[in-house]
């Protein structure tokens, strides 16, 4: 082995033997010991016997360190892994046991409802025949636990037909008259709860009721059952954070088994009847449905920001309708798939970003916070000549913070916040698209306050020209009629925020309804060293002020996403330094910290990506058009 390595070799044996190392630090120098003899064999360093036989000792050393179930010489990891394992395991009755308790069943509101009405009416809201309770075991088809054993069969509601005893299977007899004395419907779903969907994660703060999921659905494959959920009651799912998403092995699909998609058809069929007020279960089982299928990956959006008790309340329970019924009465006319793709755009989740995260744009972030944040959270005193305008447009060069200004205002409104894509409103199908745009100002309506943001509006909103297609020209036109409604309507809280780096390309008419006219420019001398601040706190660096100075003098005309791959740049620096021999066993610490060199070699390679004929451009439009200073 050459001298160089040799010498390490000794230092790390060194280390290694002298007794003054934790377990880690001897299993990590072991570790590291056995990628050099693997690096020196590689490199012909080393002899293929030489190389098996110091693998052979060393191997077995690091594993006596890692098994060892000495605090002092070991890591326990045998045990360690155990535990581990045995903590993170969940089985299926672990849901039940930290879920649903006796005093949490009884609070939910429908099983309240049914004790009043029990003990007024003196009869059972149940149809015996639909009863099928399986107490005390975790059951696959309709089953409770043992809130609704004999233990409360104090109550009317319970008396017939459940005995004192827990761990007992009830049912019910269908030929009990006394259980028919109403009709079966609504109570119904109060026995049919989804015990697959309901999730691991923390229960909520009204002791879980909230993701208490039920289902009108008769099917009895849990998974099927959980694409039909109703925790919202026509909201959409607002109930239903984390969980479900995580748990959906489908979600972010569209695919629909063919029991799934007789039954979307079943619910069409019944929502039309819905309309001719005929108040039937599959009626409201539509409206339950409300984007049930959404896609909902790992970075999925969706889940609303603040929940509404009563909405939870009444969406936990599958049958109060008081609240979604008036939902319903919007959204009747629209199919449920299309509510569906609607609701998948409601977006609060990903980072949250905050109003410091933006750098500069500090007369951009006043407005805004102005007229988004502080009427949404305060209506009451922005009203009259105070209401906040209702559509905003923010223009200027690419890379500027428009998009992140359009998650800030997610994060910090407090609305119900949809981020929808011109993609997401144009369809293949002549005259969908229509119906999504209106569906999307009814649905927004639906959850007021509601900001609903369009990133790229320029190509959703170009100006009409003769030689266009007809249906974008349609979904144009219906827009501008729907942002017209928005905007004008003194009750309606609902902002429309665009984003474009084409001001120019937007339809007059659109530009008009989006009356507050934001120019992002490109970030001032401040605001670039604040990017470069904010992001080199989470790195090890070497850089003083009069370097940042420099650094700041150097990027004039960058913008705020230029500055970013900047110090993406110079981040790598440090890394390309490192010998090529090493960088298998140079360990996060050993890497040295960025500094100015390696600013000055990024920015050898990165250029900024706005020209001075661009930003002339955006500047004349600021003019003419802008609301800004
Ligand atoms: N003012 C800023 N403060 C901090 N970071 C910024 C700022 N402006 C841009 N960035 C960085 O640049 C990235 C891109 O910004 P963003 O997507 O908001 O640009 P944009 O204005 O929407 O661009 P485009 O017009 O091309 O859509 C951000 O993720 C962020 O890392
Ligand atoms: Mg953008």
């Amino acid at each position: 082995m050459s001298g160089a390595h040799l010498d390490e070799w000794q230092r790390r044996s060194f280390d290694i033997s002298s007794g003054n190392c934790t377990p880690e630090q001897t299993a990590d120098a072991y570790r590291a010991h056995i990628l050099s003899i693997q690096y020196a064999w590689a490199s012909s360093q080393l002899s293929q016997a030489g190389m098996d036989s110091l693998l052979r000792t060393y191997s077995e050393r690091y594993a006596a360190v890692l098994d060892s179930d000495d605090p002092r010489t070991g890591l326990n990891n045998y045990a360690d892994s155990a535990l581990h394992l045995a903590r993170s395991q969940r089985n299926h009755s672990d849901k039940w046991e930290s879920f649903l308790t006796m005093e949490s069943v009884l609070e939910l509101p429908c099983v309240q409802r049914m004790i009043q009405a029990g003990k007024g009416g003196g009869s059972s809201l149940v149809a015996a025949g639909d009863v099928n309770i399986s107490v005390g075991q975790e059951s696959r088809g309709s089953s409770l636990p043992a809130a609704f054993t004999g233990d409360r069969s104090d109550t009317a509601l319970f008396k017939p037909t459940v005995p004192p005893q827990p761990k007992a299977e009830v049912n019910t007899s269908a030929s009990n008259p006394n259980s028919f004395s109403r009709p079966p419907a609504r109570p119904q779903s109060v026995f049919t709860h989804s015990s697959s969907a309901l999730p691991q994660g923390n229960p909520g703060p009204a002791g879980g009721t909230q993701n208490y999921q039920s289902s009108y659905l008769p099917n009895s494959n849990p998974s099927k059952r959980k694409n039909f959920y109703n925790t919202d009651g026509g909201d959409g799912g607002r109930g239903q954070q984390g969980g479900q998403a995580g748990s959906d092995p489908r979600a972010g699909s569209n695919f629909k088994t063919a029991r799934e998609q007789f039954i979307v058809e079943q619910q069409k069929k019944h929502s039309n009847q819905a309309q001719r007020g005929q108040a039937s279960w599959p009626a409201a089982a539509v409206k339950k449905s409300l984007g049930a299928n959404r896609p909902r990956g790992t970075f999925s959006k969706f889940v609303s920001p603040i929940p509404r008790q009563e909405e939870e309340e009444g969406g936990s329970n599958g049958n109060s309708n008081q609240e979604p019924q008036i939902v319903d009465e919007r959204l009747k006319n629209f199919e449920p798939k299309i509510i569906e793709l609607i609701m998948s755009e409601i977006m609060d989740h990903g980072p949250p970003v905050v109003w410091e995260d933006i750098a500069g744009l500090e007369f951009a972030k006043t407005t805004i916070k102005e007229i988004v944040v502080w009427p949404m959270l305060r209506p009451d005193i922005f009203t009259g000549l105070r209401g906040p305008p209702k559509g905003i447009l923010l223009f200027g060069p690419p890379g500027t913070g428009k998009t992140l200004i359009g998650k800030c205002i997610a994060c910090q409104s407090g609305a119900t916040f949809f981020s929808i894509s011109a993609s997401s409103l144009t369809s293949k199908w002549v005259g969908e698209g229509e119906k999504m745009v209106r569906a999307l100002f009814s649905i927004a309506r639906c959850h007021q306050p509601a900001v609903i943001f369009i990133d790229e509006i320029d190509s959703l909103l170009s100006q009409r020209t003769d030689g266009e297609h007809d249906s974008s020209r349609r979904i144009k036109t219906e827009f501008l009629v729907q942002l017209d409604g928005a905007t004008t309507s003194a009750e309606d809280r609902i902002l429309v925020v665009g984003a474009t780096n084409r001001p120019q390309e937007i339809d007059e008419a659109a530009r008009r309804r989006l009356a507050k006219r934001l120019y992002i420019p490109l970030p001032e001398g401040t605001a670039r060293r604040q990017i470069i601040t904010n992001l080199m706190t989470q790195e090890k660096n070497q850089l003083g002020e009069p370097e940042l100075d420099s650094v700041v003098a150097a990027t004039e005309g960058f913008s705020g996403a230029d500055m970013t791959q900047l110090c993406r740049e110079a981040a790598l620096g440090p890394i390309r330094s490192i010998q090529l021999s090493d960088i298998a066993t140079i360990t996060a610490d050993q890497v040295r910290p960025i500094q100015y060199r390696d600013f000055q070699d990024a920015l050898q390679t990165v250029r900024p990506s706005v020209s001075s004929k661009d930003l002339e451009l955006y500047e004349e439009w600021n003019k003419t058009f802008g609301c800004g200073r």
